[in-house]
């Protein structure tokens, strides 16, 4: 039964979830790091929200680890790189907390055009300063919207509804969607000069950190206000309260800070600086939502195989994993074979599927093929990091589709490039389900790629199979199975066979001194 770690506050239906589909889980929350590495190797999936760091120290602690979900959207608090290397899913739920967060970024705007926080602490402490509080109306203001994904467009959608002109600033923005969403595609300085209102909602990358920079601060519009709950490090916070100080910008509103949790800011205490703990996803629906989002998905992953809203390996619902997950051991079989018999040299990979197989999604086919191919390497490679492993090595991956109806009513093939030129293995799924070899290297061989086999390349002649057959019982070693394919009578012959024992030196040279062998390979599934 995979264990479960939900290590950070979440609704009750994500345990509840967790246990109706077969998982063990415990919520264990406000551990520091360290407690965090001396637990997390007992886990098969880890539960968070933005409190738990995943850092390169945890992850190598979390021996068992195959999935992080994180209950929300920003994953900065994962170190996604790391997870990949160690094969380990990400993954998120991209929109259960959107439209709560897009309110709150709505609300911000209203409490900072009106210095609610303000007024109402003033009013509570007896004052009646009726006179202090003059704020300013949103109809026919322009608000600036730096990024325009989910968030963004949501937020866009409410302040149209406010009577708000929206301009927006985003590279990845089609001048389709800015038509589609009623905003006005613009650039970043064409925003800062015309917005009053300024939103933001990117994630924090390198190219968005420190996005609202002294200089791009100093190019607003006088008596701009601006709005974050997206994420802290967009702002330069030193620069926002000079700003705020000098009243160039006239109010400021920071759900999110580049230091969490902010117990002390220089901003705290400023006039018309308004200030929430990260609370941009924080409603009951949203964290409903995103708790029953991450744990079907994360249960998914570890009941059946099914991926979903991963950051880091190609999505495969639950409906189709079934299907798949033959062609991905067979995938996985036939990626070892030439994994083992091609070695170190391979420069390209090609997938390519016919019949059957052409209709199903290819990329975790093409994971499978690769981890079984860099498995060759490494104990520790997975469908997750295999890809990721292979882009290092520099591996020219392609897939191809055909159309064709082939001998079999489905196919799928691998061919790698070496310096010695391209070579090719196929295989089939007998009844849909059991993996089948039935090409290798130009050779017709119908064979199971399971535990210790012997790849022979002999001159096919008679006699050898028998003195094949002898060196090998006299050494003990029992043949399980065995294939034979040739390319025409007399010529280059195949030989797979099963073994019972490993076959190792001096066997192995001994076999490949009978009269026409050409080669000889242990090989193991
Ligand atoms: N305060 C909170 O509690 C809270 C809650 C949910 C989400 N968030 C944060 O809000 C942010 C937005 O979330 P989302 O769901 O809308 O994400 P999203 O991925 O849907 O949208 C992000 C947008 O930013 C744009 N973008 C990327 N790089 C950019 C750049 N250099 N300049 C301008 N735009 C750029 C992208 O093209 C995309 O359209 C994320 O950082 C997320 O972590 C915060
Ligand atoms: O990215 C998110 O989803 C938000 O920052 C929410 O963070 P939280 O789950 O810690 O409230």
């Amino acid at each position: 039964m995979p264990k479960v770690l939900i290590s950070d506050k979440m609704d009750p239906k994500a345990a509840q979830i967790f246990r109706e589909r077969g998982c063990q889980v415990d919520e264990i929350t406000g551990k520091t790091r360290d407690e965090l590495i001396a637990m997390i190797g007992d886990y098969d999936g880890l539960a968070i929200r933005s409190s738990t760091k995943v850092t390169k120290e945890v992850l190598a602690a979390a021996t068992n680890l195959k999935v992080v979900g994180r209950a929300g959207i920003g994953v900065d608090n994962v170190d996604i790189p790391a997870a990949s290397a160690r094969g380990v899913v990400v993954m998120n739920t991209p929109f259960g907390n959107s439209i709560t967060t897009a309110e709150h970024a709505i609300a911000l705007m209203f409490a900072v055009a009106r210095q609610l926080p303000e007024a109402d602490a003033s009013t509570q402490a007896g004052k009646w300063e009726k006179n202090r509080f003059m704020g300013v109306e949103l109809t026919a203001k322009t608000l600036g919207l730096i990024g325009a994904g989910n968030i963004g467009g949501i937020v866009a959608d409410r302040a149209l509804g406010l009577k708000m002109k929206v301009v927006a600033y985003d590279p990845f923005l089609t001048p389709e969607r800015a038509v589609e969403m009623g905003v006005e595609k613009v650039t970043l300085d064409e925003l800062l000069a015309r917005a009053d209102f300024i939103t933001l909602h990117t994630p924090l990358t390198d190219a968005t950190r420190n996005i609202l920079s002294r200089e791009a601060l100093a190019k607003t519009k006088k008596g701009v206000r601006i709005v974050n709950c997206a994420r802290g490090g967009l702002i330069d916070e030193a620069a926002l309260k000079d700003a705020l100080d000098s009243g160039h910008v006239a109010g400021a509103a920071l759900d999110v800070f580049a230091e969490e949790p902010a117990t002390a800011s220089p901003l705290f205490g400023t006039p018309n600086f308004v200030s929430t703990p990260h609370l941009g996803a924080s409603t009951s629906e949203a964290q409903v939502n995103v708790a029953i989002q991450v744990a079907e998905q994360m249960a998914d992953f570890l009941m059946s195989g099914g991926v979903t809203n991963a950051l880091n390996m190609p999505s495969l619902s639950a409906e189709e994993a079934p299907r798949v997950k033959p062609y991905m051991a067979l995938a996985e079989r036939l990626g070892a074979l030439i994994g083992q018999l091609e070695g170190a040299e391979i420069s390209a990979v090609a997938v390519e599927v016919e019949g059957a197989a052409a209709e199903l999604n290819m990329k975790p086919i093409t994971g499978a093929v690769l981890a079984g191919l860099m498995g060759v390497y490494s104990d520790t490679v997975n469908m997750v990091n295999a890809p990721f492993l292979a882009r290092e090595r520099g591996l020219d991956v392609r897939e191809v589709r055909h159309d064709r109806e082939g001998d079999y009513h489905t196919l799928l093939r691998v061919t790698v490039t070496t310096s010695e030129g391209t070579r090719s293995v196929a295989g089939t799924l007998f009844g849909n389900a059991a993996p089948r070899l039935v090409e290798i290297f130009g050779v017709k061989v119908e064979a199971d790629l399971v535990g210790r086999m012997l790849y022979i390349v002999n001159e096919d002649a008679p006699g050898f199979i028998g003195r094949l057959g002898s060196t090998l019982g006299g050494a003990g070693i029992n043949i399980g199975t065995f294939h034979l394919g040739r390319r025409e009578a007399g010529g280059e012959a195949v030989l797979l066979l099963s073994v019972d024992q490993p076959v190792e030196e001096p066997l192995l040279s001994e076999v490949c001194s009978l009269p026409g062998v050409k080669r000889v390979k242990a090989l193991k599934f």
